[in-house]
């Protein structure tokens, strides 16, 4: 099976600002993909994208092989929570559900059976949404995305309001849906969040891709920093066991291996270490620390 979603150099203008900028990626089935970027990146924009709901100003996005809106009853197989606080307040949760049964052709069983998935009791369906916690509310929107058992889902933020039971919870819920071969994008502007939910990981900032990739290559360490007594003989040491180095303009080497090797090798060698340290370790966090401190330094002056 190819890419469930698609988004295929997508650019969005609004008048002179760009949100969104020549933006491609994929979310796969059978993996949790988490769209990560701060306040304002263009995540939200992207899903709207996806979702047929703001037309991209060029590029195209596609759902199982084609643009969202020219998919037959779109709602059968894609459960989008876009907005949780949209819900008309009016009405009760069951009735939310209930509408969105008829309006999909779902058995309206169903209704019951997804309050119960989301741990909504039908004291709570019944009250109105106006006066629903904002866990609640987000309970009920994945209960609305989840309804008509669709193969993807586009969820935005959906932790937002969840207490850390509730995170949890979804968070075995949408990998469960994953491992029945489901296709999850959910977007967050919290990196632990995300890394311990996704399969794989595309990080937004400022309507730009910065890196996009699986979990566990974007949090791997790229190599081992390491200074010592005698450089130089260390690198032959580690070039002896056929590891590669570079020389690190601050002063000491970058040894494409772990920590470990380093160290055996300088033991061997006869050299005193002077630091040791995973090279990137901290990539993926430290490149997302840059790009919030940059998009608050923007808030801050706006
Ligand atoms: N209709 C619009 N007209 C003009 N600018 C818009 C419009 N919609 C979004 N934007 C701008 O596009 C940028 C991206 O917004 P978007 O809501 O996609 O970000 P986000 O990553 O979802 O952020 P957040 O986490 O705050 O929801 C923002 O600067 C926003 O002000």
């Amino acid at each position: 099976m190819g890419d469930m979603i698609s988004v295929d150099h997508v650019t969005k203008r609004y008048g002179a600002f760009t949100a969104l900028d020549d933006v491609s990626f994929e979310a796969r089935p059978g993996r949790v993909t988490g769209f990560l970027g701060p306040n304002g990146a263009g995540k939200t924009t992207a899903m709207r994208v996806v979702a047929g709901l703001t037309p991209a100003t060029t590029g195209r996005a596609t759902v199982l092989g084609r643009p969202y809106a020219t998919l037959p009853n779109p709602g059968r197989h894609v459960g989008l929570l876009l907005d949780a606080s949209a819900q008309h307040a009016g009405r009760t949760g069951r009735e939310v559900l209930t509408l969105g049964a008829i309006l999909t052709g779902v058995d309206r069983r169903r209704v019951d059976d997804t309050l119960e998935l989301v741990g909504l009791t039908s004291k709570e369906a019944n009250r109105r949404i106006r006066n629903y916690s904002l866990g609640m509310r987000q309970r009920l929107g994945i209960a609305h995305a989840l309804l008509a058992d669709p193969e993807v889902l586009v969820l935005d933020e959906p932790a937002n309001g969840l207490d850390p039971a509730g995170i949890r919870w979804m968070r075995s819920l949408l990998r469960g849906f994953a491992e029945r071969g489901g296709t999850v994008l959910l977007s967050s502007h919290l990196l632990g969040e995300i890394e311990r939910i996704a399969d794989d990981i595309v990080v937004i900032g400022g309507g730009r891709i910065v890196a996009s990739g699986t979990t566990a290559e974007l949090l791997a360490g790229s190599g081992t920093v390491v200074r010592s007594t005698d450089d130089a003989r260390l690198a032959r040491a580690l070039a002896d066991r056929a590891v590669a180095v570079t020389k690190v303009e601050a002063g000491g080497l970058l040894a494409d291996t772990d920590p470990a090797t380093v160290g055996q090798a300088a033991l061997h060698a006869g050299v005193a270490l002077l630091e040791l340290r995973g090279g990137d370790e901290r990539g993926l966090e430290e490149m997302f620390f840059e790009l919030t401190a940059s998009s608050a330094r923007e808030g801050a002056m706006a």
